[in-house]
Formats: C-alpha cells, sequence, structure tokens
C-alpha cells in the first residue's frame, strides 16, 4: 500500500441530485481542512511506515520482548494519512463530565488470555474500546448508516436504538440513515431517517426495526451506495457471515481511499462467533428456552412414559441447547452437533431413554438442531438445500428423532410412550431482549461509535474477558466458535445430567453411515468455519 496516495477524484454522484444530501459530506474533509497531525496520529503513521513489508500484518500484529502481542485495529490514517483530527466533544459532555478518566489511553489494551503461568508470553492483547482523546470526524460532517443482516437475535432493536441515540447525545451527530432489508437495501431501497425520537421504543419489541436479509451482498454496489449517499461510518450488525461482508466492504473502502468508517457489531443466536466472551441476546435465548423445557417437563411428567424432545437453535455450535440444559435441571440428556451420539446397542440413546423412564416414568431430550445431520441425511437422502446466503438447509432432527424413538418402543421394546416434541426454535429469537442483554447491547453501540468516531475501521466491537474491545475483523471471522468437548463446561454439563458421553460410538454403527455424506457434513463445517 503506497501511503503517499493522493485521495482519489471524487466518483461522479449520482443520487446527489435525489438525495438531501449535504454537499460537505460528499468530500473528504481531509481535502479541506488541512490540519496539523496528532501525537496519536504520528504514532498510528510511525507504525504504519515502519512495517515489514506486509503492511497489513505489520498494522494489526505488533509483538514486543515479553511476548506482548497487540492485534490492532486499522485506523483511516493507515491510507489517509493526512486526514485531521479533532479535540473529542467528550469533553464537553455533561455525560462525561465528573468522570476520572473520560478517555481511554492508546497503550490500554485488552488480554485475549487471562489464565496464564508465571513466565508465560504476556500473549494476544486487544485495543480497549472506548472514547479516544481525539476524534477524526467533524460531528456536523458525519452521515451514518446502520444496516442488519442475517437471523433475528434479542437486542438488535436496542443496538440500533444505542447506536442512534449514541452518536447523537454523546458526539452531537444528526445525521444517520437506516439502511432496510440488510445488504441488498444499500442499492434497491430508500433509506429511513433515523433520530432519537424516531427509535425511542424500538428495543422493546423482538426483530429489526431495519428489516434484515440473507444473500444480497454485492460489494461493489454497496460501496458505490456508500460514496454515492456521502455516507462516512458504517455501522453492520450480523453474524459472521454479515462480519466476512463487512470485511469485504472495508477492504473496498481502503482501496478506493475514502474516508469511511466500516464497524461490525456481532450478532448471532448460536453464539459461534469467536474472540468475543458472548453474543448479545444469547441469554435472553437460553432464558426463553427455559419455557419450552418447563413446558416438556410438566407434559412428560404428567403422563406415563412420557417422553419430551424441544429442539433449539444452533446449526454448528451447541452452545444454547448446553446452556439452556444447564440452566434447566429438568433436561435428562442434551445432543449437540459437537458431540456425535448413537441410539443403539450399549450407552446408546434408546439405552439411556429406556433407564429413565423406568426410574422416572419420563425423559427430557434437548436437541441442538444441528445435532445428529448425518443420521437425518442418510433417512433422508440428500443435504442439498441452501439458503440465500449459502447456508445449508438443515434437516429436521427433531421430527426424525420424535419418529425413531416412538418407532424403537413401539416395535422393540413392545412398550407404549408418550411422545411431545416441542419445535420453539423462531420463538427464543423474535423476543426483546432481556435487562442484561440490553445493557450488553448498549455497551456495545456505544463502543462502536466511540471507535467511529476516533477513525478506527474493519473492526468488530465485542467484549474479551469482560472488558470491551476492539477486534480486528478477520479475527473474529477466520474460525467458529464452538463447544469444546474437552473443556470443564461440557463435563459440568455431563456431570449435571448424569447422561452417557457417547464416546464409545460402536465402529459398526459409523460404518452405516453414509462415508460420502459424513464427508459432505465436514466440508460444510469447515466451509462455515
Ligand atoms: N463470505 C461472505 N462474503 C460476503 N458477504 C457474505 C459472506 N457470507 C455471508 N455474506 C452476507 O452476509 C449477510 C448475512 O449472512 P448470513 O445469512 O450467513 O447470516 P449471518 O450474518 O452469518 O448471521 P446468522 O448466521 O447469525 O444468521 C448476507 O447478506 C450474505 O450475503
Ligand atoms: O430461518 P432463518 O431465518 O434462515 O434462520 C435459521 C438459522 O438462523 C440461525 O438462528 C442463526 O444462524 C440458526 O440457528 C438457524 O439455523
Ligand atoms: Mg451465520
Amino acid at each position: 500500500m503506497d501511503l503517499s496516495v493522493a485521495f482519489p477524484p471524487a466518483k461522479p454522484h449520482s443520487f446527489a441530485s435525489k438525495l438531501p444530501v449535504c454537499p460537505s459530506k460528499l468530500q473528504p474533509s481531509s481535502l479541506k481542512i488541512q490540519s496539523k497531525p496528532s501525537v496519536l496520529h504520528l504514532k498510528r503513521s510511525v507504525r504504519a511506515v515502519n512495517g515489514d513489508g506486509d503492511q497489513a500484518q505489520s498494522l494489526s500484529r505488533t509483538a514486543d520482548n515479553d511476548g506482548f502481542i497487540l492485534e490492532d485495529v486499522p485506523h483511516l490514517t493507515d491510507f489517509l494519512p493526512d486526514l485531521p483530527s479533532y479535540p473529542n466533544p467528550l469533553q464537553k459532555s455533561q455525560a462525561y463530565a465528573i468522570v476520572k478518566q473520560t478517555f481511554v489511553a492508546p497503550e490500554d489494551a485488552v488480554a485475549q488470555k487471562i489464565v496464564v503461568q508465571k513466565g508465560s508470553p504476556r500473549g494476544v492483547h486487544f485495543q480497549r474500546a472506548g472514547p479516544r482523546e481525539e476524534v477524526y470526524f467533524n460531528s456536523e460532517e458525519v452521515r451514518a448508516c446502520i444496516v442488519t443482516c442475517g437471523g433475528l437475535c434479542p437486542g438488535i432493536n436496542t443496538v440500533i436504538r444505542e447506536i442512534v441515540c449514541g452518536l447523537n447525545y454523546m458526539y452531537g451527530v444528526d445525521d444517520i440513515l437506516g439502511i432496510e432489508g440488510g445488504y441488498r437495501g444499500f442499492y434497491s431501497k430508500n433509506t429511513l431517517n433515523l433520530t432519537p425520537k424516531v427509535v425511542n421504543h424500538i428495543h422493546k419489541h423482538g426483530g429489526t426495526f431495519l428489516q434484515t436479509s440473507r444473500g444480497g451482498h454485492d460489494t461493489k454496489k454497496i460501496v458505490d451506495n456508500i460514496q454515492d449517499r456521502g455516507i462516512n461510518q458504517v455501522y453492520i450488525i450480523g453474524g459472521d457471515g454479515t462480519q466476512r461482508g463487512a470485511a469485504l466492504i472495508y477492504k473496498e473502502v481502503e482501496k478506493r481511499g475514502l474516508p469511511v468508517a466500516v464497524a461490525g457489531i456481532p450478532k448471532t443466536i448460536d453464539n459461534d462467533i469467536s474472540v468475543i466472551d458472548k453474543s448479545f441476546g444469547f441469554d435472553t435465548a437460553v432464558e426463553e428456552a427455559q419455557r419450552a423445557i418447563n413446558a416438556a417437563h410438566v407434559e412428560v411428567e404428567s403422563v406415563e412414559n412420557g417422553v419430551g424432545i424441544v429442539k433449539l437453535m444452533g446449526r454448528y455450535s451447541g452452545f444454547i441447547a448446553m446452556f439452556a440444559t444447564l440452566a434447566s435441571r429438568d433436561v435428562d440428556c442434551c445432543l449437540i452437533p459437537e458431540s456425535p451420539f448413537y441410539l443403539e446397542g450399549p450407552g446408546g440413546l434408546f439405552e439411556f431413554i429406556d433407564q429413565r423412564l423406568r426410574e422416572n416414568g419420563h425423559v427430557v431430550i434437548v436437541l441442538a438442531e444441528g445435532a445428529g445431520q448425518e443420521y437425518v441425511a442418510q433417512s433422508m437422502h440428500g443435504i442439498d438445500e441452501k439458503d440465500a446466503s449459502g447456508n445449508r438447509l438443515l434437516l429436521d432432527v427433531g421430527l426424525w428423532l420424535s419418529q425413531r424413538v416412538k418407532d424403537h418402543f413401539t416395535d422393540v421394546r413392545r412398550m407404549a410412550i408418550n411422545m411431545k416434541y416441542i419445535d420453539p426454535t423462531y420463538m427464543i429469537r423474535a423476543v426483546p431482549s432481556n435487562a442484561s442483554d440490553n445493557i450488553y447491547c448498549t455497551l456495545l453501540a456505544q463502543s462502536a461509535v466511540h471507535g467511529a468516531m476516533a477513525g478506527f475501521t474493519g473492526f468488530t466491537v465485542g467484549p474479551v474477558n469482560s472488558r470491551h474491545a476492539y477486534i480486528p475483523i478477520s479475527r473474529v471471522t477466520e474460525t467458529t466458535n464452538t463447544v469444546r468437548l474437552t473443556d470443564r463446561m461440557w463435563a459440568r454439563l455431563l456431570a449435571s445430567t448424569n447422561q452417557p458421553s457417547f464416546l464409545n460410538h460402536p465402529e459398526g454403527l459409523r460404518g452405516k453411515v453414509d462415508e460420502a455424506i459424513l464427508e459432505e457434513i465436514n466440508k460444510m463445517r469447515i466451509n462455515s468455519i
């Protein structure tokens, strides 16, 4: 990357005549005001120029002697070195008037690993999130936009609301656009004007005020539109796919040399985004799942030989099922994608159900939607359907398991059972966020606003060991967060339910599963990572 490259000539603004755009916003502010670079700015420039040849690497990862590694996020001055900075208006903010330390020091970092051994290297750190002493946007010139993509999750509306209110109340920004219907909305829909008044009540409702979609990511068209509309801050709320899209937008913005900050806010009901402690809305979903589990338990307790099966979300990561089980105490067995199970033979699920029915007269099974897909695929011949984003559509393992259990007890054990199958899938993600998720969403939104105003870009925000941090987007998309069977949490669950671990997977049964299908499923897991 040539840091001396001047800002490219402005693109013809095809929308300028149609949109009420302030002309100054269509120009990069670096062209208008040539101020002296600040100390912070100089520090960043020096790091950028002293790279080891691989600019992207040297910018994102710096290590020193005691093994302290900073996985830094990009900054607008990395490719626009003359961008002016301004004193942060929070200095005069009423909200921060008596805060001891209003601004986060540039040296503050959040450790990824907090359990360490004496003498071990200090390890990977991220920039601590929060307001910086200097900002790289003049508030009056900010034109921000917010977009939501992918599946629903409790708390999306709270994040939208708090971005709008945070920008307005903390930084005096009053030009905020809502992009409707996900990524495709950039180029196929009109925008909404978002003000604190417009978004005042939205956090009380589930879903997304801006609507969402899958598919439709066209980087060039999206960035053309960002440029045409004079947008200079882009807030993107979405899951792993969305964050991959956000990384492409940031790269294209950088390639074109636009003074546009791109901030990702991670959203996933499956809790499958890595690095961050937990995704927003997850606790709400786990809480909501209790209602379905309770219902299953009440139903099966009230009949003879009651078998309750509750299917919860979780494509490749069984966190919702695992935490809902740990929270409930009424669950006898939890099945997740990460832990293969089997039905027949010693140590199998049928044997366990039989045993619990004899001991307690009923049994409750919680099942993540991605569990046992290899078996369902085998019985249904084919797993080829995909959604608009390219995610493979899962087969209904809940229905499949209910049928298999019924068949087994009727045909093999000659025993009448009372099957109650509950599928609350969408109910747990369509609710508004609970109190703790609302607080979490507020922190995420405010951190994203502070980061964008400070000129950071290509970053995701989220808590790492309970401290909010700015994380390079690529870092959260390179792996998927899954339940590790070797971690203590899964052991805690096994200890709590006393269910089989299914580790003695009989070779014979494994052999029955079509190897081609298994390979396909493994490929799709790897692709999703
Ligand atoms: N690799 C990718 N590159 C660019 N855009 C992508 C990529 N993957 C997905 N997207 C876009 O991101 C948006 C959301 O993706 P997806 O439907 O996979 O949901 P998600 O963000 O992963 O959320 P969730 O899985 O929690 O529902 C879609 O518009 C899709 O086109
Ligand atoms: O039906 P939709 O809206 O595509 O969403 C379903 C998927 O979205 C998720 O909630 C998140 O990826 C998955 O758990 C689920 O499979
Ligand atoms: Mg996803």
